[in-house]
């Protein structure tokens, strides 16, 4: 490939923030949007602002979207709402498995499948509590999910370091949720009886504890370009390490685990999808299933 079509390679990485209302998210994007020292000329607006697209670097062309989803509120509407945000990212496979079944495929197709969704988790809660675990388990079989504690700094260092080994508990032993990150049993058989395959796999990280992260932002008015949020009695640097994990985040997401996110969207996600919808469109067409009645008024 030649050092100018490299240079002209696009490639789309789609982050999707979901969590209850108030825990953080908008502001988590704002960190990020004014860390990659947006230019707003790049910055589009979408579905009442909460799609934001960006080109986050020059050398590899990346697009990156976040799409920022309103929090859940009443427990009466989280399936509701947990059933909206499934379905937009089901959209976005039928929108690759259409372009994959047209005769001439159109080369300037963009990616728009959801390649990873960051979790927020209400600092407020001692533990995952039911909607939680059910956001989690749905959420999880169709995109990458990252659970991130949110506006940790409330915490104090011991609810921090109580909390987080809570959660990977009951993401890992107790609800098996198979988040991003988590070692799947097939994999270990197959690395069993293949040792090339086995090193490939290795390769790939999957330390889950890096990923529950905290964060804290709050612009200054003056704007002195600090992010972080001022008490009176002190401030917070949201950058730094001391405070919160934001840095190592955003250096998974955007370069060390980019592509794998990218890859396990197709190879797994969308893989599975695809298989789904064929075999249920082969049922309904041997009359296995019945197609959807619309309810008679
Ligand atoms: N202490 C603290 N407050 C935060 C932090 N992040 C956000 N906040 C504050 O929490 C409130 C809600 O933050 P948002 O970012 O709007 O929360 P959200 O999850 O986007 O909320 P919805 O849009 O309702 O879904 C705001 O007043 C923020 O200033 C944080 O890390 N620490």
């Amino acid at each position: 490939m030649s050092p100018r079509s490299r240079k002209n390679q696009i490639s789309h990485f789609n982050v999707m923030v979901v969590g209850f209302s108030g825990v953080g998210k908008t502001s988590f994007v704002r960190t990020l949007l004014e860390t990659l020292s947006l230019d707003q000329a790049n910055t589009i607006a979408s579905n009442g602002g909460k799609k934001r697209q960006i080109e986050v670097e020059k050398k590899e062309r990346i697009i990156l979207t976040i799409i920022d989803t309103p929090g859940f509120g009443a427990e009466y509407l989280v399936d509701k709402q947990l059933h909206d945000i499934t379905k937009y990212i089901e959209h976005q496979f039928d929108l690759t498995l259409q372009e994959e079944s047209k005769v001439k495929r159109n080369p300037k197709a963009v990616d728009t499948q959801v390649h990873c969704c960051l979790y927020f988790i209400d600092p407020k809660k001692s533990a995952l509590d039911e909607f939680d675990i059910r956001i989690l388990k749905r959420l999880s079989n169709r995109v990458n999910v990252i659970p991130i504690i949110g506006k940790a700094d409330n915490l104090t260092l011991a609810q921090r370091n109580r909390l987080k080994p809570s959660i990977i508990k009951d993401i890992y032993t107790t609800y098996k949720i198979p988040i991003y990150g988590m070692p799947d049993e097939e994999d270990d058989d197959e690395d069993d009886d293949d040792d090339d395959e086995g090193s490939k796999k290795e390769a790939k990280p999957t330390t889950l504890d890096q990923f529950l992260q905290q964060f804290d932002y709050e612009k200054e008015d003056n704007d002195t370009q600090s992010l972080g949020r001022d008490f009176g009695w002190g401030s917070i640097d949201c950058l730094g390490e001391k405070y919160s994990d934001f840095v190592k985040l955003k250096h998974m997401l955007l370069s060390s685990h980019r592509r794998y996110l990218q890859l396990d969207t197709v190879e797994r996600y969308y893989e599975q999808y695809r298989t789904e919808r064929l075999m249920y469109k082969r049922a309904t067409k041997i009359g296995m299933v019945a197609p959807p009645v619309a309810p008679s008024s």
